[in-house]
């Protein structure tokens, strides 16, 4: 599964483009980086491969994952998933009900659905922990059970916005490390937008710079 950027710009509706067109290729299992300054459009162009673009920006170029051209279809059928800075688990659900939310349609019956969260809770090293509140879970263990409930949704390229900013060095170290072993183990094209030069060596692919057009 290939993630393909070919000639991607995003303007504001009638207005220039925010950076150059930018082409790249992410094979599966790879990681690559978007670095830039602040407000350059790195989180818009993230936008617009998940196809989430905002009202009153228009964009331009092409998407295409695993050979099939994603640009003009809806989110739901890219079949991207998305990480943020500040994804946070449901706080009314438990940890095994969060998960369950991000659960692929694919997986049908209530045993079926629970082994599969109880096997992603394990990949997590959160055996056990189905029916706790999130509030009791350590910052690197929510971490990690909301990287895995996006990872349910069985995406076909992950799509990551700063998702360790917000996190003590030791656990950004653990979450990169964490983060770059599953995206290797499901063989997904994953593309990180960061601030932090260390994010873009240590997920070891392409690093894209964008600067204002
Ligand atoms: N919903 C929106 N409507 C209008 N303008 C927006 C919207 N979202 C972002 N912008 C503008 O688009 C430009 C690009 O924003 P974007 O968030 O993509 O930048 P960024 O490179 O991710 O910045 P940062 O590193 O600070 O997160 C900015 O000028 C921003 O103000």
């Amino acid at each position: 599964m290939t993630l393909v950027l070919d000639a991607l710009t995003v303007s504001p509706r009638g207005g220039p483009s925010l950076f150059p067109p930018v082409s790249m290729t992410i094979a599966g299992g790879e990681m690559a980086a978007v670095m830039g300054p602040s407000g350059v459009g790195k989180s818009t162009l993230l936008d617009a491969v998940a196809g989430h673009l905002a009202h009153g920006f228009a964009m331009q170029g092409r998407v295409v994952l695993g050979g099939r051209e994603v640009t003009h279809l809806p989110p739901e059928a890219r079949r991207i998933g998305l990480m943020f800075q500040d994804a946070v688990l449901f706080p009314h659900l438990s940890v095994g009900d969060n998960l369950a939310f991000g659960l692929a349609r694919r997986v049908r019956g209530r045993a079926a659905r629970r082994a599969a969260v109880e096997a992603a809770l394990d990949q997590a090293g959160l055996s056990g922990m189905a029916a706790r509140d999130p509030a009791t879970l350590s910052g690197g263990q929510r971490a990690r059970a909301a990287l895995m409930r996006t990872l349910l949704a069985e995406p076909q390229a992950l799509l990551l916005d700063e998702p360790f900013s917000k996190l003590d060095a030791e656990l950004r170290d653990e979450m990169r490390a964490f983060t770059r072993d599953h995206v290797a183990r499901l063989g997904i094209p994953a593309l990180l937008v960061t601030h932090d030069p260390d994010d873009a060596r240590i997920a070891g692919g392409a690093v894209v710079t964008l600067r204002a057009a």
